[in-house]
């Protein structure tokens, strides 16, 4: 019989498969760097989101910020999991910008999967990713 755990894992490589997906969909004609990103809400809708890149470099927007802005303006209100993933070397690690915007949108429970298109995968946490976050409640 599948347990819970099962259907976690489960729940996690049709997240990945998705964000590879969606990474296909992304507009880099600046850097030709493809990054892919799928949330999961509490309320198990999935987003997905590909980087957007812009002639004024600094108006892109990075995949995970597509899919967490899409989410939350179809009235999402938390994030269950998040997978990201880009052709990187190791697990694709998000910029300072998207850690910030994560900070807002994720607790402490919320799956946070950094993956790259070989099988490296680690699971982290808003906290691990930025500890001391700045909030308006600090
Ligand atoms: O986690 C990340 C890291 C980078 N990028 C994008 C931003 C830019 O378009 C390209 C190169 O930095 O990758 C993301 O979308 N997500
Ligand atoms: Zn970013």
């Amino acid at each position: 019989m599948k347990n819970r755990k099962d259907d976690e894992i489960m729940d996690i490589q049709s997240l990945l498969d998705q964000a590879i997906e969606a990474r296909k969909k992304a507009y880099t004609p600046y850097s030709n760097f493809q990054v892919g990103a799928a949330v999961l809400t509490k309320g198990k809708q999935v987003y997905l989101g590909c980087n957007i890149e812009n002639a004024s470099y600094g108006l892109t927007n990075c995949a995970e910020r597509t899919a967490i802005f899409k989410a939350v303006s179809e009235g999402e209100k938390g994030i269950e999991a998040i997978v990201v993933v880009g052709d990187t070397e190791g697990p694709i690690a998000p910029c300072g910008a998207c850690r910030q915007v994560l900070a807002e949108f994720c607790d402490k429970d919320t799956k946070i999967i950094l993956a790259n298109l070989n099988g490296s995968k680690v699971e982290t946490t808003i906290d691990e990713l930025l500890p001391g976050a700045f909030s308006l409640k600090n």
